[in-house]
């Protein structure tokens, strides 16, 4: 080290020292304050200073908590799907097919699925159980939460309630409208050339079972010119949207197909929603535990698509009697609910209501007045007509035999009739035997 240098260090000494002497007193100064305050104070002594650093900490904790909330606002989004949404069983179902997919908790969700021939086969699908899930879509990390709520239980089914939430990027959200948009794509692929069939389930409508392959409309034999005559005026109420619209007339029809049990009411109705390409929405108004704000409630959710079929409508016109059993005896729908449900029914789509009886007569005339029921149908037993028809569904060819066969029915006494559900049952039990058919409908006859 130069002498030069030691000179400049020494002059750097000398200016800095005067400082270093104010910075002492003032440590000293400060080391008395403290002794003074934390040392000597007895509250501080008693522990304050500890509840002071503690609340310092609580308070950068909280500082921490709330900045990471506010950092995931920012940066991720969750959305709900509650398990009473329709997107609901759809994601589950799509994300069960999903590939990309890393979950150790799995359900199982059995179906059976009925080829065209009858058979049945089973088929489990694994979907995520309850618990975190995590899938790539699109190139976007997804966090799938599967959740059970223990305490709130479904009342009308026994179901918990479930939510599913899905957590991803704030800059991915836009993908959640594909992801739900591509699930109910796949759920309407599964049902393409087949009919779904809802029921009720409490207050909401429920597919039963799987979609059911669809019924030729000509399966279903009706007497001469009756279903070209349903189908046309059902085609002709589904064409003229924009007359009703217009005319501020609200958009919905009401048929009522009357007649004996067994005559194909329900078989008609089911397969004209298949040729139509709707879905059906069954409800049997004898149900025991079906009451009027129910009612009211499923004939105003009727899923997209669907024709709503009222089964024994005349249930709600049976007086409440009560009986020492069982209490009152009938449905707890009331006819005053019934009207009010019909009348109040508000879509944007148009309403296609069936109802059905096997007791026309016990329907009160209020509800046959257009607007509730539009179109009247009397379906009865096998006619001639309808007899040959379904001899020759069943024995395509055996047109000798056919002749014997109603040749035979016309002998009969015309008030003797047999149903079509009960031709059909002796054409089942003799599939490939015409003369086998013939002598049981003897038989059915002279009983
Ligand atoms: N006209 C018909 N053509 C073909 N099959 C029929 C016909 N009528 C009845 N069947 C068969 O009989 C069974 C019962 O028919 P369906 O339930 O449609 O009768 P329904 O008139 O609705 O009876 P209910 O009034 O008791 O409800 C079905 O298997 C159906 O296939």
């Amino acid at each position: 080290m130069s002498s030069e240098d030691i000179t400049i260090d020494r002059t750097a000494v000398a200016e800095i020292a005067p400082t270093n002497v104010e910075d002492s007193s003032m440590k000293a100064k400060a080391t008395s304050l403290y002794d003074e305050i934390v040392k000597k104070n007895p509250f501080f002594a008693a522990g304050g200073g500890l509840m002071l650093l503690g609340s310092a900490l609580a308070i950068a904790r909280s500082a921490i908590k709330s900045g990471s909330a506010f950092a995931y606002r920012q940066l991720l989004i969750d959305l709900e799907i509650p398990s009473k949404d329709k997107s609901y069983l759809w994601f589950l179902q799509w994300v069960g097919k999903y590939p990309q997919r890393s979950s150790r908790q799995l359900s199982v969700e059995t179906s059976f699925h009925q080829h065209d021939n009858g058979s049945v086969t089973t088929n489990f699908q694994f979907v995520p159980g309850p618990g975190r899930h995590l899938i790539k879509y699109k190139g976007a990390y997804m966090l799938i939460r599967r959740e059970r709520s223990g305490k709130m239980v479904d009342m009308t089914n026994g179901s918990p309630f479930e939510t599913v939430t899905l957590t991803t990027l704030y800059r991915d959200r836009h993908l959640f409208k594909d992801l739900l948009l591509e699930a109910k794509e796949l759920a309407t692929k599964q049902n393409e050339g087949k009919t779904v069939i809802y029921t009720s389930w409490g207050p909401e409508w429920r597919p039963f079972g799987q979609p059911k392959s669809k019924r030729l409309l000509n399966s279903v034999i009706l007497d001469e010119g009756i279903a070209k005559t349903i189908l046309n005026d059902v085609r002709d109420f589904m064409g003229n949207g924009n007359w009703y619209f217009d005319r501020g007339i609200p958009y919905r029809r009401g048929y009522l197909l009357h007649g004996p049990p067994g005559s194909g009411k329900t078989s008609f109705i089911q397969a004209l929603a298949g040729h139509l390409d709707y879905n059906i929405c069954i409800l049997n108004l004898a149900e025991p535990n079906l009451t009027d704000d129910r009612l009211n409630h499923l004939m105003n959710h009727i899923p997209e698509r669907s024709i709503l079929l009222l089964e024994d409508v005349d249930a709600a016109f049976n007086k409440r009697e009560q009986t020492k059993e069982k209490g009152f005896n009938s449905s707890g729908v009331t006819f005053s609910g019934l009207l009010n449900s019909l009348d109040g029914v508000t879509s944007s789509e148009e309403t296609i209501t069936f109802m059905t009886t096997n007791h026309p007569e016990k329907l009160d005339p209020a509800i046959l007045r257009p607007g509730r029921i539009d179109f009247k149908q009397y379906i009865g037993n096998a006619t001639l007509y309808q007899m040959e028809k379904m001899f020759m569904k069943f024995y395509p060819n055996e047109h000798e035999k056919c002749k014997e066969f109603i040749d035979y029915c016309k002998t009969v006494d015309k008030s003797k009739t047999i149903s079509t559900a009960q031709l059909q049952g002796i054409f089942v039990m003799n599939k490939n035997d015409t003369n086998g058919a013939i002598s049981m409908i003897k038989e059915v006859y002279r009983n």
